[in-house]
């Protein structure tokens, strides 16, 4: 059976599928499943694993899908799997033909699919996107999202929206250009798109559709613009009621910002992008002339905020630059900003009038001005550090305790520039770092965050960074994984550890919940990877006996054995 554009308009509210990369394309995360609760989640147990095999281990960050009795998850190296959910047999595997000289940045990860029609569409390191029969594996269609050879690639889950398959891209950190595109999901024909750096032009059925920025001031000098990056390379969520596609772009190009006065737009924003048309209906920078590589790529999610009794469309935020942002979804407008890690450097604040942050002048030195021979600029001392106050694992929004879960990081460092010029497929950087620790004791922080404050109700702290998605249910409960290898459940409410199981590597995957014949499934994939083992600094030592691996888990309630009829006689 296809999978209709009523099974990913309902998909928040379905709880015997997941069609959508978020649990709906809001992407809140939320389940209304109950039997797994805070009574019953102690006796969570493995239902059955499954290995992604081979020698490709490294991180696995997918968020599983599952239709029709089968799971869909992709694994690292582009590989894509079909799997019975009852059983646990793979039904088919498809992996991906890489070529040597892809240029991902931040590990061989993948972060999930999108299903639609009797398709199953994903993007792939080389920056292909490839749409596959659901049922064989069999390609169906292929298109080119990028070069691979400039340093495009691509990480992230797509999202179907109106019978079309919406994409960003990545390759910050090679001086691309951003851009978010919709083609047609039987098809793979292009749509529209939008380039997320000003200057660039926009397209829409073939036709020029307005240069991106349009009549706005240019925020970028000379022809830096050109090679400007702006990388939405996280997936987008979208909102029916607004028909509104909110992608966040990542860091302007190079990272030393010496090279490119201005507020370079729009990088390191939240755009608000008309679905039928790719127009930008209204930005939020979060890092005007971002000089951290703070992004801003995290997920926007859309919500009712209820505000002395009334109800406001609201978006929340929790950026990579430390502090977490409230938006008017309808028109962009910055309703709250709050910190949600102990420590930021770079900004006192965000001002609500002007919605702008008002900096502290923590920025590293021009390198112009280096006296020593190593032409490095002063450097300065930054949290949070480029990895961020969160980075791309996406945080979850319980309507029932009104709390966004918050998978958050303490760090910081150390953060110079270099003199740097564009050359493709060059790394295109201009600065050096060192990510450094700022607790002995912790680096990871699961928050509780109330919208309607920006305080923080609860947390739980933990040895290495948090970097995996966050879910949670009626059943008043919150799931996440550890670098350590556990998947854990919490009280919503309190913060109460209730449930943790060892999965033997780190879980940094995207869980899920599901119910098949009254059963309730939760699923979650182990690898330990992405970025903190490859630039984490000092943060290395605490993560150095960390195994990789490669694997699906699904977990249900243990259901005792009945007791024997002899037994019971006795016991009257
Ligand atoms: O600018 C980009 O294009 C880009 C892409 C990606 C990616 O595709 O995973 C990451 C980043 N930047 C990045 O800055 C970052 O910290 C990061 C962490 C991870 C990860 O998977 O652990 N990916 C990325």
């Amino acid at each position: 059976k296809p999978v209709t554009d009523e099974d990913i308009a309902n998909d928040a509210k379905t709880t015997d599928q997941i069609v959508t990369y978020g649990l709906g394309t809001q992407g809140q995360r939320f389940s209304p499943l109950t039997q797994v609760n805070k009574d019953t989640v102690a006796d969570l147990v493995p239902a059955w694993s499954f290995s992604f095999g081979g020698e490709k281990q490294r991180g696995q960050q997918a968020q599983p899908l599952i239709f029709d009795g089968k799971i869909y998850v992709t694994a690292s190296y582009s590989r894509l799997f079909a799997i019975d959910a009852a059983t646990g047999q793979e039904i088919w595997e498809y992996e991906h033909r890489l070529p040597d000289g892809i240029m991902p940045c931040c590990d061989v990860i993948n972060r999930g699919a999108a299903l639609y029609d009797n398709l199953i569409i994903f993007g792939t390191l080389n920056a292909e996107l490839v749409a596959l029969d659901r049922e064989t594996g069999k390609r169906v269609w292929k298109e080119v999202l990028g070069d691979y050879k400039a340093g495009y690639s691509f990480t992230a889950a797509p999202t179907i929206v109106k019978n079309m398959v919406v994409t960003g891209i990545s390759g910050g950190e090679f001086g691309v250009v951003g851009k978010v595109e919709a083609r047609d999901a039987k098809t793979g024909k292009l749509v529209w798109s939008r380039p997320t750096v000003q200057g660039h032009m926009g397209y829409l059925n073939g036709k020029e559709n307005g240069i991106t920025g349009g009549d706005l001031p240019m925020t970028w000098e000379g022809d830096m613009w050109k090679t400007g990056g702006g990388a939405p390379w996280l997936g987008g969520t979208y909102d029916p009621e607004t028909n509104l596609i909110f992608y966040g772009t990542g860091n302007p190009s190079p990272w030393n910002a010496h090279t490119r006065p201005g507020d370079n737009l729009f990088t390191s924003s939240t755009l608000a992008l008309d679905a039928d048309t790719g127009v930008i209906k209204w930005f939020y920078q979060t890092t005007p002339h971002d000089g951290w590589d703070y992004d801003g790529v995290n997920e926007f999610i859309p919500f009712d905020l209820e505000k002395d009794g009334k109800i406001i469309k609201a978006g929340a935020k929790a950026d990579r630059n430390g502090f977490f942002y409230i938006l008017d979804r309808t028109n962009g407008k910055l309703l709250n900003a709050t910190p949600f890690v102990t420590q930021i450097g770079w900004a006192k604040e965000i001002n609500i009038e002007t919605g702008k942050p008002v900096e502290t002048g923590n920025r590293p030195g021009n390198p112009a001005d280096a006296k020593g021979d190593d032409k490095k600029g002063t450097p300065v001392f930054a949290a949070p550090s480029f990895l961020g106050g969160k980075n791309w694992m996406p945080m979850a929004y319980n309507p029932n305790t009104k709390l966004f879960y918050v998978p958050a990081n303490e760090w910081s460092m150390d953060l110079w520039n270099e003199p740097i010029t564009y050359k493709k497929g060059a790394a295109y950087l201009g600065a050096g770092f060192t990510v450094k620790l700022l607790h002995e004791d912790y680096i990871g922080a699961l928050r509780a965050i109330d919208p309607t404050t920006g305080k923080i109700k609860w947390e739980y702290k933990n040895v290495a960074p948090m970097w995996g998605g966050v879910l949670t249910t009626a059943g008043g409960l919150v799931f996440t994984g550890t670098p350590e290898g556990l998947f854990k459940a919490f009280d919503a409410e309190t913060g109460k550890e209730l449930w943790s199981f060892q999965t033997g590597s780190g879980v940094i995957g995207i869980p899920v919940t599901w119910e098949t014949n009254g059963e309730q499934f939760i699923a979650v994939n182990s690898g330990w990877g992405g970025a903190v083992p490859l630039w984490g600094g000092e943060v290395a030592k605490k993560i150095k006996n960390f195994n990789q691996g490669g694997s699906l888990w699904v977990f249900k309630l243990h259901k005792p054995a009945a007791k024997p009829a002899a037994e019971k006689t006795a016991a009257k």
